[in-house]
């Protein structure tokens, strides 16, 4: 099985055994003591049996105190191995899911933009359950249920010869036709698998829209929409566990109603005529108990844990897909600035968004992004910000094409002010920060400029911002992306219409703050034509259809009389 996983695959099983080969051994060591705790049982049966047969009752006192020490012995045994296996499982899972997010978070920005992040709760939930049960706890099943299979042949072969050839014949057709039918389990688990993944994606969207479906009055097909996904995972799953019992039904009544009674007759029969005793007859019939059980799970669990390796290479192509790019490093300073030359775009080979776009921004410079709506200012940013790579023409950033820059040094570079804010449902503080170690004084001076200097002296950093920043009002919300930005004091602030949920006189003083920052480079979308700010930017790009059709400074632009004072005249 290991052959055939990719290099990919082969590091998150890894990640199972990393700091855990003990756990992993002493598991593995009483699961091997177990299995001979299973036969001694299964021979003291035949001795008792015989022992009767003698009519020595100091023997039967003998095997008696025997008995209780073997099963206090055995006893330990289990505990030690459900002990050590727990242990092992558990780490093996923590570690794995770590490093599947860590992989995760390395991903490309365009990654969570055109990927379904349901796929990723997906693996991260769904699949990781498969793979608790049918990768690791069966993984000692198999080893279990194969030695007790082995162990059972020997013993039935050093006690009658004639009655394992017996025993093995009757399991020959069992045996086959539980292999054949193992096959499709791996099939109906990969099945669940995509019908989980469909079924999370389904329900984070109408948790997550809730409100709009609310807003709508569209409960109705909200839950029609449900019971479609919820109806297909639950009957995938149903073929999946019809299988599972139908394996168990073939095998069992197959192998093990044929197996036992197939032995007890030929054991029975070599018995009357003196070949055995009675004892080891009863030992052959529970030791048939022993053949059927692996018979009956060993191929199902051997395709469970084909599947589940399955699920292991899924998640490691998934965590490659769109991996964040490796490349040139730009210096801070952004000597050069900013150049687009000529640049057009068009997203998955639709028609042109962007066309001839030519445009160059100075470090520290004031840039204003204007037009009408679906004029292809937000994908402008978006590729400034490296989420496609697919344009031609060249973008040069500090001197280096975009799409050979580091996708970690275009973050350091980037400030991004977005239209949708996400919050965390944690504090004011820790929203702002990102979790990152900031001096106090600068997050204070962050949240003020980005005019949260009220709320945070009435509430403080450590305010509860609720669940998508519910204990928040839209402006706050951008308010806090605002600051944000302002903390990380990147050499680059793109702003796409990060003042739409404020109020006019908000807005300009958000506006404002962001014009008079010290330092970045700032190209700003708005919709907002308010001329006391306008005049305030170096340069402003018109964008129509997705070409610059006029740039120049404010007091320029409405001189020239064309479509940037019209657009000016409609929005005023
Ligand atoms: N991910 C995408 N896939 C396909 N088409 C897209 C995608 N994002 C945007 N578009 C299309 O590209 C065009 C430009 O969209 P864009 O969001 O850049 O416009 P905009 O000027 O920012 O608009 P607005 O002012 O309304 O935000 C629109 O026609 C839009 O439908």
């Amino acid at each position: 099985m290991k052959s055939t996983m990719s290099a990919a695959a082969r590091d998150y099983v890894r990640a199972f055994y990393r700091d855990n080969r003990l756990n992993l051994a002493v598991a593995l060591a009483l699961t091997v003591l177990d299995v001979p705790a299973a036969l001694i049982g299964s021979w003291l049966l035949g001795r008792i049996i015989d022992v009767i047969g003698t009519g020595d009752a100091s023997e039967l006192a003998h095997l008696a105190v025997f008995c209780g020490a073997f099963l206090l012995a055995s006893l330990a045994v289990s505990l030690g191995m459900y002990r050590a296996k727990c242990a092992f499982i558990y780490r093996a899972l923590a570690q794995y899911k770590s490093l599947a997010f860590e992989r995760l978070s390395e991903k490309g920005v365009r990654a969570f933009a055109r990927e379904n992040t349901g796929s990723y709760l997906s693996l991260l939930t769904n699949d990781v359950a498969s793979i608790e049960e049918g990768y690791l706890k069966r993984g000692f099943l198999i080893v279990y249920h194969a030695l007790l299979l082995a162990g059972s042949l020997a013993m039935m072969f050093a006690l009658s010869v004639p009655l394992t050839a017996v025993a093995v014949a009757l399991s020959a057709a069992p045996i086959a036709a539980s292999v054949a039918m193992g096959r499709e389990m791996g099939e109906r688990e990969r099945a669940v698998s995509a019908g989980n993944e469909r079924f999370v994606s389904r329900l984070r969207d109408l948790l997550a829209g809730f409100s709009v479906v609310k807003a709508f009055r569209a409960e109705g097909e909200a839950r029609w929409l449900f019971a479609a996904a919820n109806a297909e995972v639950e009957a995938l799953k149903r073929r999946r566990y019809w299988w599972e019992c139908l394996i168990g039904a073939v095998s069992e009544n197959l192998c093990g109603s044929l197996l036992q009674f197939g032995v007890f007759l030929a054991g029975a029969w070599l018995a009357v005529t003196g070949e055995v005793t009675a004892g080891t007859v009863l030992v052959f019939v529970n030791l048939c108990n022993y053949l059927v059980m692996p018979i009956n799970v060993l191929p199902q669990f051997l395709a469970s844990r084909r599947a589940a390796a399955g699920l292991i290479e899924k998640l490691a192509e998934a965590a490659e897909k769109n991996e964040a790019r490796r490349g040139e490093g730009v210096g801070r300073d952004l000597a050069g600035g900013v150049v687009l030359d000529h640049v057009g775009f068009a997203y998955d080979g639709g028609e042109p968004v962007l066309s001839d776009v030519s445009l160059e921004l100075a470090p520290g410079g004031r840039y204003a992004l204007v037009g009408a709506s679906g004029s292809g200012k937000s994908t402008l940013l978006n590729l400034l910000m490296g989420g496609e790579d697919g344009y031609t023409g060249s973008i040069r950033v500090g001197g280096h094409e975009l799409r050979c820059v580091d996708a970690g040094s275009l973050c350091d570079l980037m400030g991004l002010i977005d239209q949708q804010v996400f919050l965390f449902d944690d504090t004011l503080g820790n929203n702002v920060t990102m979790f990152r170690d900031f001096p106090e004084a600068a997050v204070l001076d962050a949240c003020r400029r980005a005019g949260l200097g009220e709320l945070v002296a009435e509430k403080g950093l450590g305010y509860a911002c609720g669940e998508g920043g519910a204990n928040l009002s839209g402006g706050e919300r951008q308010r806090v992306s605002i600051a944000r930005a302002l903390l990380r004091k990147t050499p680059v602030l793109l702003v796409d219409e990060a003042t739409s949920a404020l109020d006019a006189r908000t807005a300009s003083e958000v506006a404002g703050a962001i014009l008079d920052l010290e330092g970045p480079m700032r190209l700003v979308v708005t919709h907002r034509l308010e001329p006391a700010l306008l005049a305030r930017y170096d340069e402003i790009f018109v964008l129509r259809e997705g070409r610059v059709v006029e740039r120049g400074t404010y007091a320029e632009l409405t001189a020239a009389g064309g479509y940037f004072a019209g657009l000016c005249a409609v929005v005023g």
